[in-house]
């Protein structure tokens, strides 16, 4: 595209040789370009009027370059200025979005991606700047997020330009890699930081209930509702609603879910006055969200509403160079609840960032502190890491789901402390104990059934089971018996 005048880009960077690469790169795709290592040259050129954009990065030698910005919107509120910056942290990303900043750029990049975000930035049409929101300063021991990996720094790019706004995210990732953990995150430092922030687990919830959970109940609206109950989206007006493990959603709920999405209000059950909704949706699931779409369990329309923007939370694996950094956060959180002060050795720390981590940051948080309790000694080594990861790479007895690190006894106890917790204030109606059982025995049974095909001998074999026991257990849970399935 050729350009009508020559633009001119102020670079500001302490590091020479970055200076010139970005000189070169620059200048290659047409700008002029102006190149200093300190804010206060920066700052002159900005005064006199000079430049179209600012490349600037955050430690200088006299002043930090978050802190210029504001002085420079100040001054000339259409500038537009690009932040770049190694060693991240989400409040750094946030920082500079705020401040006004067009882009935030994490160390190292690309220069075709340079170039294409200052493209960007000198096209945007001017807009007024996102209010500032004043964040709390940043000390490790606040952090929401830890992890500086590349990894990292992407999503805290990303989180960051999604603070200002109400836009609904969809958070992917495997088990225990943070999902919740950035879902507070967008809510604690975005503009509804005020208000309520309700989560909610589709999987630990029985089917039947979830929608009297999400909208409410009238009092009768169906046996059991013996009084008015409110519903998540209630509780969360002005707030955020995390749904979590969202692909878990019976369809009943799904379609209910996206008539409120589509008009913006919602009705209890049993109830017919139409209610408001003021909630951010932020939605999370482990799940892949288009093979349930494929295989008829997950609404496509659904999807494309709750997939506004997806956020991909990184496996531990694909990021072993935080896990020093979580190691030593996990240590200090130990330590802060009463547990005595311990060190790592460096080999140790090598063993564990060798290891895959199939369970992610919750699988590491849980060994540290194992690691914090049982262990006398106030330095850890390799050897005792390398002793409890021999444990836990042997075979577990209990039943593991492919790939997924999580045994079913774990998942079903997470599931049962969430519905525990979310009923902290009464339980509604009783026979819980059947209620749960029969919410394992049934998938179990339909499942070892299509497992061999309908044949009943086979699968009482296969469960361990009486076949008339079977027989009976088929007839209480209702469960229908195909033959032939694949
Ligand atoms: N980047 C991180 N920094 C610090 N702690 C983390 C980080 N990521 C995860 N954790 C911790 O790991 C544990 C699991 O995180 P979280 O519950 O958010 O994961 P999740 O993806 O929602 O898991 P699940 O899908 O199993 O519910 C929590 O105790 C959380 O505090």
């Amino acid at each position: 595209m050729a350009l009508a005048r020559s633009q001119t880009i102020l670079v500001a960077d302490d590091d020479r040789a970055i200076r010139t690469v970005l000189h070169q790169a620059l200048a290659r795709a047409g700008y002029d370009v102006k190149v200093t290592g300190t804010a206060a040259a920066l700052w002159r050129w900005v005064e006199a009027g000079e430049g179209d954009l600012v490349l600037t990065d955050v430690v200088m030698p006299d002043e930090n370059g978050l802190d210029l910005i504001p002085r420079i919107k100040r001054q000339r509120p259409d500038l537009r200025i690009v932040v770049m910056s190694a060693q991240n942290t989400l409040l750094t990303a946030v920082k500079a979005t705020e401040r006004g900043a067009f882009e935030y750029l994490a160390k190292p990049f690309d220069l075709k991606q340079l170039i294409n975000v200052v493209q960007r930035a000198l096209l945007a049409p001017k807009e007024s700047p996102p209010p500032v929101i004043e964040q709390p300063e940043e000390s490790d021991d606040t952090l929401p997020l830890i992890g500086r990996s590349p990894a990292m720094q992407e999503i805290y790019r990303v989180l960051a330009r999604l603070m200002g706004t109400d836009l609904t995210v969809m958070i992917h990732g495997e088990s225990g890699t943070g999902k919740e953990l950035v879902a507070r995150a967008l809510h604690d430092y975005g503009k509804r930081r005020t208000g309520p922030f309700v989560a909610i687990n589709m999987a630990a919830i029985p089917r039947e209930l979830i929608e009297s959970e999400l909208f409410g109940h009238e009092k009768g609206a169906f046996t059991g509702a013996t009084q008015r109950s409110t519903g998540r989206f209630e509780q969360a007006q002005g707030g955020t609603l995390f749904l979590d493990e969202i692909g878990d959603m019976p369809l009943d709920a799904q379609t209910r879910l996206l008539r409120v999405l589509q008009e913006g209000e919602y009705t209890t059950v049993g109830g017919r006055t139409p209610i408001k909704a003021d909630v951010r949706i932020i939605a999370a699931t482990h799940r892949d969200l288009r093979q349930l779409i494929r295989q008829g369990l997950f609404r496509e329309d659904l999807f494309y509403r709750l997939n506004v923007v997806p956020i991909r939370l990184p496996p531990l694996r694909e990021r072993k160079e935080d896990v020093p950094a979580l190691v030593r956060h996990f240590l200090a959180e130990a330590h802060s609840e009463g547990l005595p002060r311990k060190s790592i050795e460096p080999a140790a720390l090598d063993r564990l960032k060798a290891y895959s981590w199939p369970g992610n940051v919750r699988e590491l948080e849980n060994l540290v502190r194992r690691l914090a309790v049982l262990y006398s000694q106030d330095e850890i080594t390799a050897d005792v890491v390398n002793e409890e990861l021999a444990e836990a790479e042997e075979p577990q007895p209990a039943l593991e789901v492919g790939g997924e690190g999580e045994s079913l006894g774990s998942a079903v106890e997470r599931h049962l402390k969430s519905f525990f917790s979310a009923h902290a204030d009464g339980m509604p109606g009783s026979g819980l104990y059947d209620l749960v059982l029969r919410e394992v025995e049934r998938p179990l049974i339909s499942l070892s059934l299509s497992a061999t095909r309908g044949n009943q001998i086979k699968a009482a074999e296969l469960l361990g089971l009486n076949r008339n026991t079977l027989r009976k257990k088929i007839r209480e849970l209702d469960i229908r018996v195909t033959r032939g399935l694949k």
